[in-house]
């Protein structure tokens, strides 16, 4: 009977769970970023070692979101996590200057990748609550974000510990999703 009732489920749960991969340099805020869309509110966090892995429903879209450890030591292992993501979120303090090069790097590095073909980029400009912050404007020329020609992509100006501009950066992705799984 349990066999039955579970094959009837799953014949009507055809939600498509799509995978989302949160990438960028240690302290951007990715931690931040995962638990405030997960739980509505910003945690205290201590830096990632591996990833955490939540699920985050938008629009009635379901998304799995991975968060990775961003020290420079851990970026290597970023590659293992690409196969099958719907989309890369790349993180960024918007008030890390001196680093914005080493994000653009980090970017290159994997936005090449033939697992990530297909994915959506969207860029979170964090901690825009800051003082000084660069602007999405900013960050997009120092990312050279108009280069990416293979991927769909956006930038969105956001602050993980307020809660604000998340919504906005899921709404453009589901936006995506959703386009792509009309044609
Ligand atoms: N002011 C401000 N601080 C933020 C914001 N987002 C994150 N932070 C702070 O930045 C620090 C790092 O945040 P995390 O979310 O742990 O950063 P992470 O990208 O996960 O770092 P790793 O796990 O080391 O890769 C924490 O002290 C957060 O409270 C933001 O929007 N505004
Ligand atoms: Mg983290």
């Amino acid at each position: 009977m349990g066999q039955v009732v579970s094959a009837f489920y799953s014949w009507f749960n055809t939600d498509k769970e799509y995978k989302v991969l949160l990438i960028g340099l240690d302290n951007a805020g990715k931690t931040t970023t995962l638990y405030q869309l997960h739980l509505g509110q910003a945690i205290e966090t201590q830096p990632t070692i591996g990833s955490n892995v939540e699920t985050v429903k938008h629009k009635n879209v379901h998304f799995e979101v991975w968060d990775l450890g961003g020290q420079a030591t851990l970026r290597p292992s970023w590659v293992t996590y690409f196969k099958a993501t719907d989309a890369l979120v790349l993180v960024v303090d918007s008030t890390d200057r001196a680093r914005i090069g080493q994000v653009k790097d980090e970017l290159w590095r994997v936005v090449g990748s033939e697992d990530l073909k297909g994915a959506f980029v969207l860029v979170f400009a964090n901690k825009q609550d800051l003082e000084d912050c660069m602007s999405p404007a900013d960050i997009s020329s120092s990312l050279k974000l108009h280069d990416i020609k293979d991927h769909d992509w956006h930038i969105q100006a956001c602050s993980a510990k307020e809660g604000t501009g998340l919504v906005e950066g899921f709404d453009w992705m589901v936006q995506r999703v959703k386009n792509r799984a009309s044609k």
